[in-house]
């Protein structure tokens, strides 16, 4: 591919995702080769290359093979990595113990940037992180320091980044005197290399020590690396001496981080520990109902049908990243295609996405469910009977079988007795008009959906 097709590319790109998203994600990306199927990008740092591959990969390989081009896959490399360390979607792999990689010159070393939707305004609070997100609040008045460190922990895509930029957003409003450090535990291994290399340790430690507040992401990246530990371990401490705050971030708790030294995981078990559950269903659903109105902004003329976030909210339980990336997904084809988000275009547009998260509920199960909640046979439910004792029962398990398989109306109807795909969805669509109406009905769906999700 030529720059200048990537040129006319990106400038389609921009009708897509608006003139903000372009200007702060696309517009930098430098078209670097097309090879064996993948195309790589060059970006100033590897948390932009991460950004674009999370939410934009999608689309810009939609655009490219649109376009006539033969792309599988789309790659960013950040400019400071050496070429043999690129940027992919998955996050740095850890280094075997004791190989440290060489340095990297250039932006990395840089503090990271933070970014500017990771604030406390767009953080949703709920059930599962409602203490973590207390915790982080209360470090971030930027007042006397009264628990040191704090650790935020949780698995992936649980917004422990969020947290942290959020911390050092409201302190950089708040208290524009501190000096705080936000960083990967990655870059503070680059920066630790790069200053035992050119010989500048003391300026490194003078640097660390005059922070007032360091944060440091994702400290399980240090694990097994033991001079780096080393290093991490004298700054904290020096840190905690002079009573700065330091708030971590890892992916488990600090005592279950293999390979990391008992000392660090003692010093970091020495302040306020919190995690971060697995998101609920409600917190999901806020989410949602959160990021639509970021992506209102983009696209104004775009609606989104009822039951649609529901349904997101109820089919994508893995991390909140992934729920994200669906909605950012969904909204550009939409725009693309000039349709409504409802039902078909979700299922159309997210399919890999559907199959992938699916939980293992099957049409027998629901049906058994159902007729024991109506304390009715599952012969009744299966066959011909019309008596509304059993017809109505029959189409809440058909609605349920929709909303929870990946079944299609067709395969559906074929387990209900071999009814039509057409019987099927006037039964779906009369629970989904009933559940407004019918206080009942609508309660009975809820109680069979927790059951049947538990
Ligand atoms: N409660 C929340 N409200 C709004 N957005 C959220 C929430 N939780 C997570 N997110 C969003 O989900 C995405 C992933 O969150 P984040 O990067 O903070 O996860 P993480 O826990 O640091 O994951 P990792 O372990 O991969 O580093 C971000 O875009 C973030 O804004």
């Amino acid at each position: 591919m030529t720059q200048e097709k990537w040129g006319e590319l990106r400038l389609r790109l921009r009708k897509t995702v608006g003139q903000n998203n372009y200007t702060t994600w696309i517009e930098p990306l430098e078209f670097d080769r097309l090879q064996d199927g993948v195309a790589t990008f060059q970006v100033p740092t590897n948390f932009m290359g991460n950004y674009v591959s999370q939410n934009f990969a999608d689309l810009i390989l939609y655009e490219l093979n649109n376009a006539g081009e033969k792309v599988q896959r789309v790659a960013f490399n950040a400019v400071a990595n050496r070429p043999d360390r690129p940027t992919t979607t998955q996050k740095p792999a850890a280094e075997p113990a004791g190989a440290e990689p060489a340095a990297a010159n250039g932006e990395e070393l840089q503090a990271a940037p933070l970014d500017p939707r990771f604030t406390f305004e767009g953080f949703v609070v709920g059930k599962p992180n409602e203490l973590a997100h207390a915790a982080a609040r209360r470090v971030a008045e930027g007042a006397s320091v009264t628990f040191n460190p704090l650790v935020l922990y949780g698995g992936v895509g649980l917004g422990k980044t969020h947290l942290m930029h959020a911390i050092a957003w409201e302190l950089r409003a708040r208290r524009p005197d501190l000096n705080v450090l936000y960083l990967s535990a990655e870059q503070f291994m680059y920066r630790f290399v790069q200053a035992l290399r050119e010989r500048r340790m003391m300026d490194f430690k003078h640097l660390f020590r005059s922070v007032d507040v360091l944060m440091v992401d994702d400290v399980q990246f240090i694990a097994g690396k033991d001079s780096t530990q080393e290093e991490f371990f004298h700054t904290f401490n020096a840190l905690v001496d002079q009573n700065k705050q330091i708030i971590i971030s890892a992916d488990r708790a600090p005592g279950e981080i293999k390979d990391l030294e008992d000392r660090v995981k003692s010093r970091l078990q020495c302040g306020l520990v919190v995690d971060l559950h697995p998101t609920d269903y409600e917190l999901r659903l806020g989410i949602l109902q959160n990021k639509v109105q970021q992506h209102s902004a983009t696209y104004p003329r775009l609606t989104i049908a009822d039951g649609v976030l529901e349904f997101l909210a109820q089919r994508i339980s893995t991390n909140v990243r992934v729920l994200e990336g669906a909605l950012t997904r969904l909204f550009a084809f939409a725009s693309l295609v000039g349709r409504e988000i409802d039902m078909d275009l979700t299922q159309d547009c997210l399919s890999d996405v559907l199959r992938a998260s699916e939980r293992k509920i099957s049409v027998e199960e629901i049906q058994r469910r159902v007729s024991d909640y109506y304390n009715i046979r599952l012969s009744d439910i299966i066959g011909p009977k019309r008596l509304r004792s059993y017809a109505r029962p029959r189409q809440v398990a058909m609605y349920l079988c929709k909303q929870l398989t990946s079944r299609s109306l067709p395969e559906i109807g074929r387990r209900f007795g071999g009814r039509d795909h057409t019987t099927v969805m006037h039964g779906v669509r009369r629970i989904e008009e009933l559940k407004t109406t019918d206080g009942q009905i609508a309660e009975d769906v809820e109680i069979l959906r927790r059951a049947l999700e538990a």
